[in-house]
């Protein structure tokens, strides 16, 4: 079939193939070109292994460190007349060029949050891989179901503690308007806490502990975002915010577990990047936007394999790892530099419709947004037909 692009909101419904495997060629080639990573990790299980942070994780292990690699994430399959979701193509890429430099790949399609996917991902590092002496934890969910109690969780995006009206880009519409997102309830915080929070990390921790799965020296980390004054309202102060918060608590418990093997967990603070995860926030195409207009202007803009290369080299494998003074590792120092968020802040007040594409970088985020769908590759004939049916190499 031919497939274009069918945006739905923060949403895109089709996603093509071949643009994502050129997405995944792209990323593989940017962390060849800095060599191997000294003494980096050589078996590797990440969580939300497909997409975003996670897939960049994958790739940084695999081809920057030579590690083996097994990934859990959630995805769709194609079929003959409707195409699956990009983890799932940009997994199979993945697979491809992994088993082209006969570099071992495992993957698992299914909720990470369940007791049966931990189950047989502990089975699968028993039987290929001994032990995992690094664990990233990258997942972003709308929704967990807590194996423990039954109960399906529903993450919410709000403020907490006041109303919030804020102006943002209406992306259908391509227009400025104003948002009124109002306080959550503590039930709706409670709820995200639950599904964006540190339990779930922590039960793969104790999982993979106990069943002595985890290397001597094991690693382990878990993403978060801090950002400045002008997202603090709906990321850091807001529900989500409260979840990041819990990583930071539970990060404490994991870690005394690894140090235990002589290993360390690690909250590690990455940049603000376009995502499926990320798209979903109500005003952070806006942020972006002036982010990437800033950033770029710079020479700082980054995207999510030039952060986790940078997170590797320098911090969980580095000499030297840049830490904040709560044992967070930093990869975020330059979206955080003060003339940084001045100009995002002094743009924000700017904008309106009439300068949209002058102040800020729209046309950047809605190209980086369509990228995610393995559309606007560069070299990628859109006109031409594929095969929407792509198999995974070991899919388990
Ligand atoms: N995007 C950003 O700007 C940004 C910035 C800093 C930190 N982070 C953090 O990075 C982490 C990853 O986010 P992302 O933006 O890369 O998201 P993403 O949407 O690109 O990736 C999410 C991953 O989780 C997997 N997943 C979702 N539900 C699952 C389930 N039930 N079982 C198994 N797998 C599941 C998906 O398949 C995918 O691999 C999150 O903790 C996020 O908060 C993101």
């Amino acid at each position: 079939m031919i497939i274009k692009p069918r945006v739905r909101g923060f949403m895109c419904v089709t996603t093509h193939p071949v643009g994502c495997e050129a997405n995944v060629k792209q990323q593989i080639d940017y962390v060849k070109s800095f060599g191997a990573i000294d003494n980096g990790p050589k078996n590797v299980l990440i969580l939300g292994a497909s997409t975003g942070y996670g897939l960049a994780s994958r790739i940084v292990s695999a081809f920057g460190s030579g590690a083996k690699t097994l990934g859990v994430f959630f995805e769709r399959e194609g079929t003959a007349d409707k195409p699956g979701t990009p983890g799932w193509y940009n997994s199979a890429a993945f697979h491809k060029f992994a088993e082209a430099e006969g570099l071992y790949a495992k993957s698992i399609n299914g909720d990470a949050f369940s007791d049966e996917i931990k189950q047989k991902t502990i089975d699968a590092i028993k039987q290929d891989l001994g032990k995992v002496d690094l664990v990233i934890y990258s997942l972003a969910a709308p929704r967990r179901t807590n194996p423990k109690t039954g109960i399906t969780h529903n993450s919410t995006l709000k403020p907490i503690g006041k109303d919030l009206v804020q102006n943002g880009i209406d992306t259908d519409k391509e227009v400025i308007k104003s948002f009124t997102l109002p306080a959550a309830t503590q039930e709706e915080i409670d709820n995200t806490v639950a599904v964006m929070g540190g339990e779930d990390w922590q039960m793969w921790i104790d999982a993979l502990a106990e069943a002595g799965v985890l290397a001597e020296g094991a690693k382990t980390t878990a993403y978060t975002y801090l950002g400045e004054k002008i997202t603090w309202d709906i990321y850091w102060d807001g529900t989500i915010g409260a979840a990041k918060k819990d990583l930071d608590k539970r990060v404490i418990d994991i870690r005394s577990k690894l140090v235990a093997l002589g290993g360390d967990a690690r909250v590690s603070v990455l940049k603000a990047v376009v995502t499926q995860a990320s798209a979903a926030i109500p005003v952070m195409p806006l942020y972006l936007a002036l982010l990437f207009k800033t950033m770029k202007a710079e020479g700082t803009h980054e995207g999510c394999i030039e952060q986790v290369n940078g997170l590797f080299r320098d911090s969980l494998y580095g000499a030297n790892p840049i830490l904040d003074d709560t044992g967070r590792l930093r990869a975020d120092l330059k979206e955080l530099q003060p003339q940084v968020q001045d100009k995002v802040t002094a743009l924000w007040e700017q904008i309106n419709n009439d300068n949209i594409n002058e102040l800020s970088d729209f046309a950047g985020y809605k190209h980086e947004f369509l990228k995610l769908f393995g559309f606007e590759v560069d070299g990628v004939d859109y006109d031409a037909e594929v095969n929407p049916e792509a198999p995974i190499a070991n899919l388990l």
